[in-house]
């Protein structure tokens, strides 16, 4: 997996050095390198334009590495809400978006992703575009939430579905989210609401289109 991915974004990924400002940032501030692959981050954002989605929600911020991939994909019109536990995350993914162009088309909520995504429910808002990527232990919880804020025919993707390949390969070392990651996966794949695939690329990644 980590030779095939290695080959994509040599191939596939031009650099980008605001991209990589982005990466340093992450570390000199302490946080942990568990940005999006390169070539993750190129997809998100073809999946955006290709979807002509303008209305993208995020969960799981960092320091902005995907959500500059998600802002741009949508172009000048599109509107992204991102969820973070971490005020001090948020606070450097809008610097992150602002330093790349981006900043006037996101917004953060801090606090724990359940309860934003509660109060996006009861405010009555509509998304057309999904991405789940934070705590593994929460994603059914997070595919549930997106499913009743989503507009019929909207896209969620989800990050880190593969697990390292270990969900597949038994003699793979195993993540602490590797048995969450087979049951959301199957979760995933029988859901009566949802048109799903894994494409292998990054931790891998589901794509689910929603049926209203
Ligand atoms: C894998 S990182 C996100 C990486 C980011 N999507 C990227 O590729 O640039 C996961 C993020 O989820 C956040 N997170 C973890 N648990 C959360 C929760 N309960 N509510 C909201 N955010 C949470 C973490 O603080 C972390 O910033």
């Amino acid at each position: 997996m980590k030779q095939i991915n290695s080959y994509i974004d040599s191939v596939f990924y031009s650099q980008d050095s605001i991209l990589e400002e982005v990466l340093i940032s992450i570390k000199e501030n302490g946080m942990r390198s568990i940005s999006v692959s390169p070539s993750t981050g190129k997809l998100l954002s073809m999946l955006v334009s290709i979807s002509g989605a303008k209305n993208v929600l995020e969960i799981g911020a960092l320091g902005g590495y995907s959500g500059i991939f998600l802002a741009k994909g949508m172009g000048t019109e599109g509107k992204l809400t991102s969820l973070e536990l971490v005020e001090s995350y948020a606070k450097l993914a809008y610097n992150n978006l602002s330093k790349a162009g981006v900043g006037d088309r996101v917004s953060y909520m801090v606090g724990p992703a359940l309860q934003s995504l509660e109060q996006l429910v009861s405010d009555r808002k509509q998304f057309d575009f999904f991405f789940i990527d934070a705590d593994k232990e929460n994603y059914e919880n997070y595919l549930n939430y997106c499913i009743r804020l989503a507009e019929n025919g909207a896209l969620i993707v989800c990050d880190n579905v593969l697990a390292n390949g270990s969900v597949a390969d038994d003699s793979a070392e195993p993540r602490r989210h590797t048995e969450f990651m087979k049951k959301f996966n199957e979760t995933v794949a029988k859901h009566p609401q949802l048109e799903s695939i894994i494409i292998p690329i990054g931790d891998g990644l589901t794509v689910s289109k929603v049926k209203k």
